[in-house]
């Protein structure tokens, strides 16, 4: 009780020297700077015999800037919940669904808390840089910071037990209210300056993600999917096994397979299984080697990196740049375009295929989209599937009723009717194809055959001007020997 009152009157002191000091600031440069030296070294042996706080900075953005601090993540969350009823001012940010909204104290607040009977002050501020930079692409760098405030005989009890209890604390309420984040590079305003904190901050800009799909609405063989979902969960609970064997806690997926056979499901459904946020990296928005560094530090744990194929030659030896529990997902259509080298294990680790609708892959759709585990179109459904190269994307999309007079029955049929159409097109083509090769096979042959022809033909010149050669040759011998012998033959 007594300590409570001692510490408003000591915050009214120490509001006071800050007072002071502020106005010191602004009249230092007056003095010779051996002296400034001197003032200020005496000044805070003052200040700590008269103010006996202690008091502790949290940045949001440590060091050389671009990493966000997650004490400061988690200080936020654990003062969102334990400030919205005691600060006067908040701040208000849609959250969750955009449905509810959560509170968090604005700048320059300050709040009390409690711990094991000790009280403490947390504030909220921000350092506005010294020098501003006017331009019309916005202001400088704020760097925002929580001051934690508390008696300097509470230190054990508040650096030992306190932080980190409000460190767990935040971090189990992030979890609790976690909702998972589509990030992507690929910026619209690419105007946006440097400058711009947004920009400078992070490089990545999000929508919540809210894509529905489950592995339980993902069209594909039963034992594929299921080893997925195991090879998934033993990654995410993997943490001390990595550890052990000195690997960082990452792993890379290849998923390859003609266009709509489920990739880009699958890699919303890896992020609904798993909870991660999912990093979508545009490979063209970035210009260099330094931006790709900086856009894989700055995803937080438990995420999804979606990479474009071109990333590859990029992303070896950056893995060790980004932080742990990632998840790296290459896709591609074009799998046989790779380099081996780069999708060799330990790059990507597991390499999953998905191709055309299979009978198995068509009933989870049908389940999906009709609620049907059996019908008497079935079969020659099945037939169908097997005699063409159908993707689960052209499935799903004549599956879906069109209006509301269409019934199972009619999807069905339609199905039927849109992969015969398909299957009769493909006949088309194949036979045309086959016309076209045969055309260019015969042109072929005729060509050869004429080269043949002109190569006899030149043989035979060739020889009779060699027999000719010879008769001549045979002539010169004869007249030789006249001249020599002087005789006539
Ligand atoms: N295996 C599947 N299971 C369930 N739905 C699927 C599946 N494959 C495709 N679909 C449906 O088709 C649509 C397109 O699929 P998706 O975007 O996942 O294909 P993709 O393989 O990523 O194609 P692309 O190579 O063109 O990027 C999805 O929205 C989904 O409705
Ligand atoms: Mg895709």
């Amino acid at each position: 009780m007594t300590m409570m009152g001692g510490g408003d009157t000591l915050t009214q002191l120490g509001s006071t020297v800050a007072g002071i000091m502020f106005i010191w600031a602004m009249f230092k440069q007056y003095f010779p700077p051996e002296l400034q030296g001197h003032i200020e070294k005496y000044a805070h042996k003052l200040i700590s015999y008269v103010y006996p706080f202690i008091h502790i900075t949290f940045y949001e953005y440590p060091g050389d800037g671009f990493e966000r601090s997650k004490a400061y993540a988690a200080i936020q969350q654990y003062l969102s919940t334990n400030s919205t009823t005691r600060a006067k001012r908040l701040k208000a940010d849609m959250m969750r669904d955009s449905r509810s909204i959560t509170l968090s104290m604005d700048d320059y607040e300050e709040i009390t808390d409690e711990f094991k009977g000790i009280k403490l002050w947390w504030a909220s501020s921000k350092n506005i840089p010294k020098t501003q930079v006017f331009s019309i692409f916005g202001g400088g760098e704020e760097k925002r910071y929580y001051k934690l405030r508390f008696h300097r005989k509470h230190r054990e009890t508040i650096t030992k037990n306190y932080l980190n209890h409000v460190l767990d604390e935040g971090k189990a309420i992030e979890v609790r209210a976690r909702q998972r984040k589509l990030f992507t590079n690929n910026r619209n305003e690419r105007w946006v300056g440097y400058r711009s904190e947004g920009f400078r901050r992070t490089m990545w800009s999000h929508v919540l993600f809210e894509h529905p799909a489950t592995f339980a609405t993902l069209a594909m063989e039963p034992n594929k999917k299921e080893e997925i979902i195991n090879d998934l969960i033993t990654f995410s609970k993997a943490k001390d096994y990595y550890k052990k064997v000195g690997k960082a806690w990452k792993r890379g997926y290849l998923l390859y397979g003609p266009p709509g056979t489920g990739k880009s499901t699958m890699i919303a459904a890896m992020a609904n299984l798993l909870e991660y946020d999912v990093y979508d990296l545009e490979l063209t928005a970035v210009k260099d080697n330094t931006d790709l560094r900086k856009l894989l530090i700055d995803t937080s744990s438990k995420s999804i990196i979606v990479t474009l194929s071109g990333l590859l030659n990029f992303i070896d030896g950056l893995w060790s740049a980004c932080g742990s529990e990632r998840i790296i997902v290459f896709t591609t259509n074009y799998v046989e375009k790779l380099d081996p080298a780069l999708i060799r294990r330990g790059r990507m680790d597991k390499h999953i295929e998905l191709s055309y609708c299979s009978f198995e892959a068509f009933k989870v759709l049908a389940r999906n989209y009709l609620d049907l585990d059996s019908h008497e179109l079935f079969a020659k459904i099945r037939v169908l599937l097997e005699e063409t190269k159908t993707s689960p994307a052209d499935v799903a999309e004549n599956l879906m009723p069109k209006s509301a007079e269409e019934d199972a029955d009619t999807c069905l049929a339609n199905l039927i009717k849109a992969i015969e159409a398909a299957k009769e097109e493909a006949r088309l083509k194949a036979e045309e194809e086959a016309r076209l090769k045969a055309e260019e096979e015969e042109k072929l042959k005729a060509e050869k055959e004429e080269k043949e022809k002109e190569e006899k033909e030149k043989e035979k010149e060739k020889e009779k001007e060699e027999k000719s050669a010879e008769e001549v040759e045979e002539k010169k011998t004869a007249v030789k020997e006249v001249k020599e012998n002087g005789v006539i033959p």
